[in-house]
């Protein structure tokens, strides 16, 4: 199996998908045949709604958020044709991100996200996503997404130049 692309992406600290941050979500997400993306997550108990039964909608939307901007920038490599992380580093981060949250999403069992990549337009990213059940039941997905990501260069990240307390060593 190949490496998710979040294990390809270099010195990422984020809560979602961030290998490097030991308090994380830590997503991995692949690719599919049909050239859309794919992460399954098992969320935990600590992630409910109100009702125990359901997973929060915040942690749903980084879920979301996440596997879209680790598909663009994984999706931007292969159109600069490289391997992901290789080279010039290629940074996304998310412009917009708009959710409908379609049914409860259970927490007692894994779910899946699929993503597309819809639109490539200079610097932004049009992509669209569904979670569902992870068997892909051919029922309503849970919620469905778009999302807009920007591509933005490395001096971006001069506002995140502070010690990493959220890796451990
Ligand atoms: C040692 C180093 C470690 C590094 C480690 C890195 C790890 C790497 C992994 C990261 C994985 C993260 C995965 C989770 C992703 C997040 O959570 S990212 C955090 C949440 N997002 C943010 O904080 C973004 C905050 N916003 C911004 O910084 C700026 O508004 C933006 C988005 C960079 C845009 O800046 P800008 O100067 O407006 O950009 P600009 O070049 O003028 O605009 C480009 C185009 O985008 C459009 N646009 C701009 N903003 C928007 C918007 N919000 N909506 C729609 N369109 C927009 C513009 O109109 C323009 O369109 P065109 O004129 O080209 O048609």
């Amino acid at each position: 199996m190949k490496p998710a692309f979040q294990d390809l992406i270099p010195h990422n600290h984020c809560f979602g998908c961030g290998p490097q941050n030991s308090e994380g979500l830590k997503l991995k997400s692949y690719w599919r045949d049909d050239g859309s993306s794919e992460c399954v997550y098992l969320p935990q108990p600590h992630q409910c709604a109100g009702p125990t039964g359901f997973v929060n909608g915040g942690i749903i939307a980084t879920l979301i958020d996440c596997h879209c901007i680790c598909t663009a920038m994984a999706h931007a490599y292969a159109l600069a044709g490289r391997e992901i992380g290789q080279g010039q580093p290629i940074w996304y981060v998310t412009g917009e991100l708009n959710i409908q949250y379609l049914a409860p999403t259970p927490i007692d069992e894994a779910i899946k996200l699929v993503a597309k990549v819809e639109n490539v337009s200079g610097k932004k990213m049009t992509l669209s996503c569904e979670l569902m059940n992870v068997t892909e039941a051919p029922s309503t997905p849970y919620a469905r997404a778009t999302i807009m990501a920007i591509q933005v260069p490395s001096n971006w990240l001069k506002h995140a130049d502070i010690p990493a307390m959220c890796e451990k060593s």
